[in-house]
Parts: C-alpha cells; sequence; structure tokens
C-alpha cells in the first residue's frame, strides 16, 4: 500500500498537469507573446480545454480547412491542446508568408513520435531551420540542380522504358511496379544501383518504412506530437505504446538508410561503385582528407536516405493519380496521342529534349499534380518569432500549413477544377489560364522542394512513355459496360488514389516493338556493366 500511494499521486499529478496546464498553453503563451495591437486571425470558435481539436478531421483535414476558407477567409487561425495552427489558403497568402519572409518561416515543427524518437529529425524534410539543414541543401544541390540532373535522363528513360514493358506485361500489377519504378531512380540517383537490381530489398525496405512514415507525420495521429511530455510517461503506464511504437520506427529508419549506404562503401572498397550521389559525396570528401569523419558520413548517410523517403512515394503519387485520371477522362489520352504522334513520331519513343515542343503533354504533368496534389497540406512549418500580417497577430511557435489542395481548386480558367482538363493550362484554349502548380505543388521560398528537377522529368517521362505505348481504359463488367474507378484518394501526408483497377491495351505494334528493342538494349547493357 505504501509503495502504490506515491506513484498513484505521481499519476494523478501528471494527469493534472496535462488535463489542465497544457491546454491553456497556448492561451498563457498569447497572452505574454500577443501584441495588443493586433488580433489573432479569424477562426472557428475555439473550447476552453482543448481548442478546435475537435474541429479538425484526424483525415482528409484540407476539406475542412477549404470550408473554412469561405467562413473565415484566406488565412484561418485555430488551436489544439494549446498548439497555435495557421492555415493559408490561397497562393497569395502562401507566397506572401513562406516566400517573402524565409526567416521566419523556414522551420519545421517538431514531431515528437516520427522527429524525435523515430530519429527522422536527421532528415532534411524534418530538420529544423538551421546549419545542418543547410548542409544537406548543399549536398542536394550538387545532385538535384538543373544541370545536375541531366545526368540521369538515360538512366530514367531506361527504368521508365522497363516500367511500360511491364505493362504491356504484367497489367495487373501496375501499381506495385509504378512504385518499384519510382524507388528504383532515386536509388539510382543515390546510390547507383543497376536499373534492374537485385537489390529491390532495399526498395522494399524503404518502401515499408515510408507508409509507417506516412502515418506517424499525419498531424496529430499520435497524443505524443500534441503534447510532448507525454514522452516522459514510464512505458510501464498500461496502454503506454508511445517507446515501443518509438523504437520500432527508429530500427526501421536506421536500417532503411545504413543498407544501401554500405552498399555503395562495399563497392567502393572492391573499386566497382557506380557514380551516384553518395559515391559523388564520399569522393569529395576522400579528396578534402576528411573520408573518415563520423560527422560527414552520418550527413550523406542521412541525405541521401532522405532523397528516397521525400521523392519516390510523391512521384508514385502522382502519376498513380494521372492513371486514375486517364481511365475516367479518355478524351485527354486521344489528345497526348494525337501530339506524340506530330511531334515524336511513330518510329522513335519521346525523350526530355522533345518536351518543349509538347505543350499538351506538359499541361497534363501540370494537371495531374493539381487535380488531386500528391502533399495535400505541403509539408508543415512553424514560425520562429512573433510576426504580424493583413493586421493580424501570429504568435511565435505557431504551426502553418499550406493548404495546397485549397489552391488547386482554383478555377479562374472557367473549367471546374474537379474535371480533369490540361486545357485549363493552355493559352490558346482559355481566357485566363489557371495557377501554374509548378508554384505551389512542389512547396514554397526557401523549403522548396530540391528534387523538383528530377521529379518534373520524372513525371514527363513517365507520361509520355505510358501515353505513346498503351492505352488505359476502365475495365468492363459481363454486359461490356465500363465500369469507371472511383477518384478516392488515401488521407496521408501523401495523398494517392486508392487501389483501383483499370486495363492497358497495346496502341500499336509499332509503339510495343519500341519498348521491346530498348529494354533488350538496357538489360544488356546492364548485365555488360555488372
Ligand atoms: C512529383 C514529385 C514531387 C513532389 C510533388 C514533391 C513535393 C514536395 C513538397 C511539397 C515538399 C515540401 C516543401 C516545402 O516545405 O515547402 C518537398 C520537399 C522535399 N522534397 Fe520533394 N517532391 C517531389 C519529388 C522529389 C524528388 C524526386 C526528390 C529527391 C530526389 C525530393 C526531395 C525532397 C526533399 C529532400 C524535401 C525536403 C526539403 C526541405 O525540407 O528543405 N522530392 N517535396
Amino acid at each position: 500500500m505504501m509503495s502504490v500511494l506515491p506513484t498513484a499521486i505521481s499519476l494523478v499529478a501528471i494527469c493534472a498537469f496535462l488535463l489542465v496546464v497544457w491546454p491553456f498553453r497556448a492561451r498563457l503563451k498569447g497572452s505574454f507573446n500577443r501584441n495588443p495591437q493586433y488580433p489573432l486571425p479569424p477562426g472557428p470558435p475555439r473550447s476552453l480545454l482543448v481548442g478546435n481539436l475537435l474541429d479538425i478531421p484526424r483525415f482528409r483535414a484540407w476539406h475542412k480547412f477549404l470550408q473554412w476558407k469561405d467562413q473565415y477567409g484566406d488565412v484561418v487561425y485555430a488551436e489544439a491542446l494549446g498548439n497555435s495552427i495557421l492555415i493559408l489558403n490561397t497562393i497569395e497568402s502562401v507566397t506572401d508568408l513562406l516566400v517573402k519572409k524565409p526567416s521566419i518561416y523556414s522551420d519545421r515543427p517538431i514531431f515528437t513520435m516520427a522527429g524525435e524518437l523515430m530519429t527522422l529529425d536527421n532528415s532534411m524534410p524534418m530538420l529544423q531551420y538551421g546549419a545542418t539543414w543547410r548542409e544537406h541543401r548543399k549536398l542536394s544541390r550538387m545532385a538535384l540542380s538543373p544541370d545536375a540532373v541531366k545526368r540521369y535522363h538515360r538512366v530514367q528513360e531506361d527504368i521508365i522504358a522497363m516500367y511500360v514493358d511491364s505493362l504491356l506485361e504484367h497489367p495487373a500489377e501496375f501499381a506495385s511496379q509504378l512504385r518499384l519504378t519510382a524507388g528504383r531512380i532515386i536509388m539510382s540517383v543515390s546510390y547507383g544501383l543497376p536499373v534492374q537490381t537485385p537489390d529491390d530489398l532495399y526498395i522494399t525496405d524503404a518502401e515499408e518504412t515510408m507508409d509507417m512514415v506516412g502515418k506517424v507525420t499525419v498531424p496529430g495521429a499520435f497524443w505524443v506530437d500534441l503534447i510532448p511530455c507525454l514522452k516522459y510517461l514510464p512505458s510501464w503506464i498500461p496502454f503506454n505504446k508511445i517507446h515501443q511504437v518509438g523504437s520500432f520506427g527508429r530500427q526501421r529508419v536506421e536500417r532503411m538508410i545504413a543498407r544501401p549506404f554500405e552498399h555503395v562503401l562495399e563497392e567502393m572498397a572492391k573499386g566497382v561503385a557506380r557514380p551516384s550521389f553518395v559515391y559523388d559525396c564520399l569522393k569529395k570528401l576522400q579528396s578534402n582528407g576528411d573520408a573518415s569523419s563520423k560527422v560527414s558520413l552520418d550527413l550523406i548517410r542521412w541525405a541521401a536516405g532522405t532523397l528516397y523517403g521525400a521523392g519516390g512515394e510523391s512521384t508514385y503519387a502522382t502519376i498513380l493519380t494521372f492513371i486514375l485520371a486517364m481511365a475516367l477522362y479518355p478524351e485527354v489520352q486521344i489528345e497526348i496521342r494525337r501530339e506524340l504522334s506530330k511531334v515524336v513520331g511513330l518510329h522513335r519513343l519521346p525523350s526530355i529534349e522533345d518536351r518543349d515542343r509538347l505543350p499538351y503533354v506538359s499541361a497534363t504533368v501540370k494537371e495531374a499534380m493539381r487535380w488531386s496534389p500528391a502533399l495535400p497540406l505541403g509539408i508543415a512549418r512553424r514560425v520562429t518569432r512573433d510576426d504580424h500580417y493583413r493586421g493580424y497577430h501570429i504568435p511565435r511557435g505557431t504551426i502553418v500549413l499550406p493548404n495546397v489542395w485549397a489552391i488547386s481548386k482554383d478555377d479562374k480558367s472557367g473549367i471546374p477544377s474537379e474535371r480533369f482538363a490540361p486545357e485549363r493550362f493552355l493559352q490558346n484554349c482559355v481566357k485566363e489560364t489557371a495557377i501554374d502548380p509548378y508554384l505551389y505543388a512542389f512547396g514554397f521560398g526557401r523549403r522548396e522542394c530540391p528534387g523538383k528537377y528530377l521529379g518534373e522529368n520524372n513525371l514527363f517521362l513517365l507520361i509520355s512513355y505510358i501515353s505513346a505505348t498503351v492505352e488505359i481504359s476502365s475495365p468492363q463488367d459481363t454486359s461490356g459496360n465500363g465500369i469507371a474507378p472511383n477518384p478516392n484518394f488515401t488521407a496521408g501526408l501523401i495523398s494517392f488514389p486508392e487501389p483501383f483497377s483499370v486495363e492497358f491495351t497495346p496502341v500499336s505494334h509499332q509503339a510495343v516493338m519500341l519498348i521491346k528493342e530498348k529494354v533488350v538494349h538496357v538489360r544488356s547493357a546492364d548485365q555488360i556493366s555488372q
């Protein structure tokens, strides 16, 4: 009895603290920080204890935020358990804050579960805005600048040709093969893994880890993200899984970033490593006489691991969206093929160099990014200093969510936003073109996606190779009627279409032969170099 009493008292004290003091944190902070000249931005009424926690849906919050835009305006303020949240619903407000005030709006919120407990706060998308983040950006510029990505055109074309071949041979696996393809491109860029690699093992590893990351980074997925001091609760407390989940995630993340990196170290030691981001970085370290510095090796390890995590899933999500849209809007495919046959002809496959002469295909790439953006709320930011905007006070520590989904719903072109219509981006088709998704789908300001140029090339090549070779259609029922897939999308940080079925039919014998010849060539070149 004597030993139970202190434990019970401390539990009651912890619970009292969590329930009573913590939720008032923002209010208390606010009353010290608040500039009385400026009120907080408008937003839904907040309850005393939990703020708007119960108003913000755990899944697809972007829909609710769009409704709030109609009720409260472009810039909406909310609170959840003591955390201030600012939702930016227009490109103007995002540009004013995230682009024009980079020193205040380039930090990231702290995710206790994913960041601290699973160690993902070492990865570039989650790194705090500071010296280490700058080092990461410097390294990624070396591999991903507009000039640097030209080196990857060949390998992108080879891997994408193999994907299109898999559509002909194993059409039912179109989604899993696409994920593998997006992963292979990044693995090849980051670690120099061969095109048809026996090391798909690394990709499967990374996919599983990224699945987990997608779930654990949904804002509000864990109470410990809303109330960080919960991490101090001892693991023996019943139902407290915080440390167990954290430790499982940490091991997965460590495996994902360590194994392919060690593979490159081994290949370099044998003298057979292929050029890659890791190879280039390690060579540079060697030439600086810094090759055994643990800090530098760790930095490269994390920078490379981050590329896969950040780049593979967003490419997969965007192209899966394109495939779904093509089953629903066959007229778009007809137009793409018409343009491809006019500009590229029927005797070769498209290439990056054709892009400027393919305005409809380029507009389709934009429409695939707009119709259902891969990151509907971008990646959140955190305000590092008190600020004011449009007469409102923005408190330090506020989490900022750019509502990319709301921005993408603009219909100033006159074409309803629900329709998949590349024409909205073509000056000769509409009076006023829609906002260019390159201004929002890849993020903003200093934290804008560093993989943008590689990503754009992936999207362009995938869309043009697929369209040049196969026609995508809805499956048919027994009476021959098309069963149109439902355009439903998942609810994580990265949102992609929920599983759906489509059919792929070769557009011509000639188109199939072009892909087959390319694949034979890729396979033999790959074998020679192994
Ligand atoms: C369709 C393709 C892609 C889309 C839609 C996309 C989108 C995004 C978005 C929205 C962000 C957040 C930016 C912000 O906070 O403002 C981001 C960050 C990032 N992306 Fe991408 N991305 C794509 C492809 C890639 C690729 C191919 C790579 C790497 C090879 C990559 C690497 C990164 C990294 C490292 C970050 C974190 C940047 C930072 O926090 O400083 N992305 N991306």
